[in-house]
């Protein structure tokens, strides 16, 4: 059986170190200011965005939410970043994503100032991260949080591990390829045209899923001992809880993969946490910086 890596519990170690920090900022007379915009109505974007604004609280935060109606313009919605990046109250902007159609998530997501770019997503902080320098940028939270849970898991000595990454996007799959490169192991990218996948999944020692397809990463593509991150959240229908009803699952069949990896993360309370926790991280870490004070290491 593999040892479950708790990502609520690795979340309430960082959250506490986040908190911590902050105090010690407000006897300064710093408080970490944190901006959440969410244009439309969709249910599952609003439970994400209302937990992030309440940890942001918890932490001690200036937590603002900006709820836009769906139909609202681009203009609008560029000319509220240029506010949020000139107010001095807040230090760190995120833009929930997806975007409606008629946005240009581009446009909006360079827009926002890189040094209040949290969620990593800017060509400022692209670059940073691509070029390996990782102390100055902002990385994404979740990839973020995933190589914490890796370490937890592994320690911090990843040197001439293989690690596949299932999933190419800019969001989790290639900003997480880029630090396990940065952490020295040998990686390799599969997406939706590679070839040969379950054989080259068993063949990671580091096995991470962002894909988006409920529980499609079997047992038998999992080597033995292997540290296993699900970043997936599927919901999926489940008649057995009753009419209706759903769960929600990760991208990895956890009960076949659990018998044969090493170490696994659970879904739900595995990388989601975590991606909430680094989000705080990262905006304190923005605050730190605009006060000229050493942030703590994650
Ligand atoms: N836990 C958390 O905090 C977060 C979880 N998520 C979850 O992670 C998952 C991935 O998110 P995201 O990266 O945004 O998703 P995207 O849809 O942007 O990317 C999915 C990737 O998976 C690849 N893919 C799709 N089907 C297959 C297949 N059959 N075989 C191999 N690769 C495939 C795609 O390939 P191609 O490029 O060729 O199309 C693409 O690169 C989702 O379940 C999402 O909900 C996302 C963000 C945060
Ligand atoms: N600009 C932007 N940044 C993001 O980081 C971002 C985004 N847009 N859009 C959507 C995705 C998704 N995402 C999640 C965060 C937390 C959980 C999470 O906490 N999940 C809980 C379960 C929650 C539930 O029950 O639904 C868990 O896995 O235990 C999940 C998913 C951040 N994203």
């Amino acid at each position: 059986m593999a040892q479950l890596i708790d990502g609520k519990q690795i979340a309430e170690t960082v959250l506490a170190t986040v908190t911590q920090t902050t105090g010690e900022l407000s006897a300064r007379g710093i408080t970490p200011g944190l901006a959440v915009v969410i244009v439309g109505e969709d249910p599952a974007s609003q439970v994400y965005v209302a937990s992030k604004s309440r940890k942001a609280k918890e932490c001690g935060f200036h937590s603002v939410q900006h709820t836009l109606p769906a139909d609202t313009d681009q203009a609008t919605l560029v000319a509220l970043i240029e506010t949020l990046n000139a107010d001095p109250a807040i230090h760190g902007i995120l833009v929930q994503l997806p975007l409606p159609d008629h946005i240009d998530s581009g446009v909006i997501i360079q827009t926002i100032s890189p040094e209040k770019d949290v969620d990593g997503f800017t060509f400022v902080n692209v670059g940073r991260l691509g070029t390996g320098e990782i102390d100055s940028a902002f990385v994404p939270c979740t990839p973020s949080g995933a190589m914490i849970m890796i370490e937890r898991a592994r320690g911090r000595d990843l040197s001439g591990l293989n690690a596949v990454v299932v999933g190419r996007s800019n969001i989790v799959g290639k900003p997480m390829a880029n630090l396990l490169l940065a952490a020295n192991c040998t990686v390799t990218i599969a997406h939706s045209r590679t070839a040969n996948l379950p054989e080259l999944c068993r063949s990671a020692d580091i096995l991470v899923a962002a894909v988006g397809r409920p529980e499609m990463i079997k047992g038998d593509w999992v080597k033995p001992g292997a540290t296993v991150i699900d970043v997936g959240i599927n919901r999926i229908p489940a008649p057995e809880k009753g009419e209706g009803k759903t769960r929600l699952v990760g991208d990895v069949a956890y009960d076949e993969a659990e018998k044969v990896a090493g170490a696994i993360t659970p879904v739900p309370g595995g990388v989601g946490p975590m991606t909430i926790a680094l989000l705080m991280a990262n905006t304190l870490v923005a605050a730190c910086r605009t006060a000229g004070i050493t942030p703590p290491r994650f």
